[in-house]
């Protein structure tokens, strides 16, 4: 039999176990009370290191829709290792682009994007801070702004970036391409590098003209399968030029349907249907839940452009919705944003939108559109991407417009 002492022993050793995981489960308690555990946005359930990358699928503007479908319109993934939110209403993306732009308008810093951008030296990769208010100034002001619009020079005129690179400047005004610009500043301000002038014309030639030609095309695309708007874009068009030959910038102001139609365009078809990814710099709270600082941003215009609640019969093609509405597409209205809003709203914006509207307004005039002989339907399928184009490119027969098949 065991004698006393070794009986208080066992139940010593059996005690202190007891009592050690007592105190180390209140130590958490307390622990959690002071900084609670945060509370997440809804979201899918991950699986170990992709997280929830195998649920993004071929087109994720239309996996993540879905997705936001059942989880709601603020939604908690992990892609891979990277923290996400994704954004699917008009309100949400408010809160994010509007209330809590500060704390969300930084860029992540991915593997693509460093490549694309020559290390992250352009203006839509760079992280926020000085350096990235100076290349957007001198954007605005000196590229595509009214002061001096170099850019739509440079689409005119066209004009090979690497001749003009090392190449001394002479010009100086109203005729100076992209390039001069850029040399010129280059020398005036000592800002601007090699790199930061590589990538800001990678941006034009990419966020620029790719985004501008998928539109022209969605635009055509749209409008040959609604031959109704068709007919009064092309009168509108017909009417307002008369027998001049070809339309102008000027003439914009005068085309209202034209302008419906790429409205509702870039409702349907945003070129860039994810927008460009953010990234958190500080923890902010939205409906209730936290949102911690290193959390990628994804919104999705593409869906919000569907939302039930803001649009009548989404899924339709219908430029006349836009005729007794203010909605404008400049990220004011959450409902309808192609080119993002607040802090990083695109800068090209205005000339983006004049761009397309310039090239549809043209095609219009000058000719009448059928298809092919033997097509019958449009396939409406998109190409995987940052930019959305058509899957089976747009294949037309062009009539000049009073003359003959081209
Ligand atoms: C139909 C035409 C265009 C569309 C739909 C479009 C769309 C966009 C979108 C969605 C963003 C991201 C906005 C955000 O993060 O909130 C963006 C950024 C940007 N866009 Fe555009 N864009 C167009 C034309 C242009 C043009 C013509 C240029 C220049 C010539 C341009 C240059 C840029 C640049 C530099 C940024 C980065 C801005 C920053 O991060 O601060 N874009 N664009």
């Amino acid at each position: 039999m065991d004698s006393p002492i070794t009986l208080q022993v066992y139940l010593l050793l059996l005690i202190i176990p007891v009592l050690l995981l007592l105190f180390l489960k209140k130590q958490r308690k307390e622990a959690e009370k002071q900084s609670p555990k945060p509370k997440l946005p809804p979201g899918p359930r991950k699986l170990p290191l992709i997280g929830n990358l195998h649920q993004l699928g071929n087109l994720p503007h239309h996996s993540l829709w879905q997705l936001s479908q059942k989880y709601g319109p603020l939604m908690y993934l992990q892609l891979g290792q990277a923290p996400a939110i994704v954004v699917s209403s008009s309100e949400i993306a408010r809160e994010v682009m509007r209330t809590h732009d500060l704390a969300s308008c930084n860029r992540p810093s991915l593997f693509s994007s460093t490549k694309l951008s020559y290390g992250c030296s352009d203006v839509a990769f760079i992280s926020y801070g000085d350096q990235w208010r100076e290349l957007r100034k001198i954007c605005m002001v000196e590229l595509f702004g009214t002061k001096n619009n170099s850019y739509l020079h440079s689409l005119r005129g066209g004009g090979v970036i690497n001749d003009h690179l090392h190449q001394s400047m002479h010009s100086h005004g109203q005729d100076e391409d992209i390039v001069h610009t850029l040399l010129r500043l280059k020398k005036e301000t000592g800002h601007l590098t090699d790199e930061n002038i590589k990538g800001i014309l990678m941006n034009i030639f990419v966020a620029g003209s790719d985004t501008s030609s998928a539109s022209v095309e969605w635009a055509m695309t749209e409008l040959m399968r609604n031959q109704q708007a068709m007919k009064k874009a092309q009168d509108e068009v017909r009417n307002v030029i008369g027998r001049k030959e070809k339309v102008e910038e000027s003439d914009l102001q005068h085309l209202q349907y034209l302008k419906w139609v790429v409205k509702e365009t870039m409702r349907l078809h945003p070129p860039a249907p994810l927008l460009v990814d953010r990234e958190t710099m500080q923890h902010f709270k939205i409906n209730g839940y936290d949102i911690p600082p290193k959390t990628r941003v994804i919104i999705n215009a593409w869906g919000i452009g569907r939302e039930d609640s803001s649009w009548e019969n989404p899924q339709e093609f219908n430029p006349e919705r836009f005729m007794d509405s203010s909605i404008d597409m400049k990220g004011h209205d959450f409902q309808l944003i192609p080119f993002g809003a607040g802090r990083r709203i695109c800068p090209g914006m205005n000339l983006g939108i004049q761009t397309v509207e310039l090239a549809l307004a043209n095609l219009l005039y000058s000719f009448d559109w059928r298809l092919p002989d033997g097509s019958q339907d449009i396939n409406m399928d998109e190409t995987p991407g940052v930019t959305v184009h058509k899957k089976s490119p747009l294949c037309l027969v062009a009539i000049k417009y009073g003359g003959i098949e081209a």
